[in-house]
């Protein structure tokens, strides 16, 4: 008998030591980053997901509030090889459900081969491996939850004052917190809208730039988020992070797709087509842009599979990224992007000179 038992999609029950007690449910995902647990567990892109870290011991350098990302933890679970007690504290206090002492490299070379699966977790004393199948049978697919936008958004209009001349309008549909300081730091001010925010809410903040953040779930589902593309495709330059660019894309005539696995790690290779040159990126998505349309071009691709990673238009001042440039985790190699950003939308921002040593 256990007192943690992980129901999986392919029919499996994993034991496990319980680390935080409960049960839940989620789309079961790995990250390879072997640091950064605090910003991984802490982005809300993680919202409805069970996270694996591959890396086997989380927790050896502390938990540390100015690292987070977000204010709360997202995950619905967390599973490593070995969790420190400070981290089972933490997750603890923020009652989300932990186990390790399994085979995680096993869990991960299944999720590799057979694709990001459901799983059912239950963790007590009395829990049984029906529990956990209890728990898988209720689970969703990432795609049904409709509307987790809302589940990680700002619920009100919040800015953060920057010392230059450009005013960003980013919309919130899960942002890490790190891409507003990353603007603010370059002289911006930025507004965060709500992932639902109207025409008239951007319109009345008069924006330089149109920011869509990165977040949860499928790209599709962002119905409203589509719509204020559409509207000011043209009319204020575009940018967009991770699940930005995809909306970006979609809402402009491109399609989107579910991946086997996803990216998820701090060292996926990208290159630009442009320079050649190979930037390495911190990364975290399970869709992807699967055709970007006839208005926006490739100009940055993965260098593992190709998929588009950088996706621009002159015409219509378009700049995205599917990985994440503001790093946390991961390599500064890109934070580069944020200028671009600034220098797009035709203004000064502050005398800042970016922390990265070379931008993509
Ligand atoms: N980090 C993100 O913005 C993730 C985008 C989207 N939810 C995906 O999984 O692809």
């Amino acid at each position: 008998m256990s007192d943690a038992y992980l129901a999986l999609e392919d029919g499996r029950v994993v034991e496990a030591r319980g680390r935080v007690p409960g049960r839940t449910r989620g789309e079961l995902v790995f990250t390879t980053a072997y640091t950064g647990y605090e910003e991984s567990l802490t982005d809300p892109s993680y919202e409805e997901q069970v996270l694996t870290f591959s890396y086997p011991l989380i927790g050896n350098y502390g938990v540390r509030a100015e690292r987070f990302e977000s204010d709360r933890v997202h995950p619905r679970a967390a599973v490593a090889r070995e969790f420190t007690e400070e981290v089972v504290e933490w997750l603890a206090d923020e009652g989300v459900p932990a186990v390790d002492h399994l085979d995680t490299r096993d869990l991960v070379t299944s999720i590799r081969e057979e694709g990001a699966m459901k799983v059912g977790i239950a963790v007590g004393e009395d829990v049984t491996p029906e529990d956990a199948k209890e728990e898988l049978a209720q689970c969703k697919g990432m795609s049904e939850h409709v509307d987790i936008g809302a589940q990680v958004t700002t619920t009100e209009l919040t800015t953060f004052e920057g010392d230059g001349d450009t005013t960003v309008a980013l919309v919130d549909c899960g942002a890490k917190g790190s891409i507003v300081d990353s603007l603010v730091d370059r002289g911006a001010t930025v507004h965060v809208l709500p992932y639902d925010a109207d025409a008239e809410d951007v319109s009345a903040l008069d924006p330089d730039v149109l920011f869509i953040s990165n977040g949860p779930g499928d790209p599709e589902n962002y119905t409203a988020t589509h719509d204020l593309v559409e509207e000011f495709a043209g009319e204020v330059p575009l940018a967009g992070i991770c699940l930005g660019q995809q909306i970006v894309a979609s809402a402009l005539g491109g399609t989107t797709e579910k991946m086997a696995f996803g990216h998820h790690g701090v060292n996926q290779p990208v290159r630009d087509l442009q320079t050649g040159k190979v930037v390495m990126t911190t990364q975290n998505h399970g869709y992807t842009v699967a055709d970007p349309g006839d208005k926006l071009d490739v100009t940055q691709v993965n260098v593992n599979d190709d998929t588009a990673e950088g996706l621009a238009s002159e015409e219509l001042s378009v700049i995205t990224r599917q990985y994440h440039p503001e790093a946390h985790p991961g390599p500064h190699d890109s934070l580069g992007f944020f200028d671009d950003v600034l220098a797009m939308a035709g203004t000064e921002g502050n005398e800042h000179k970016p922390r990265a040593v070379a931008s993509d």
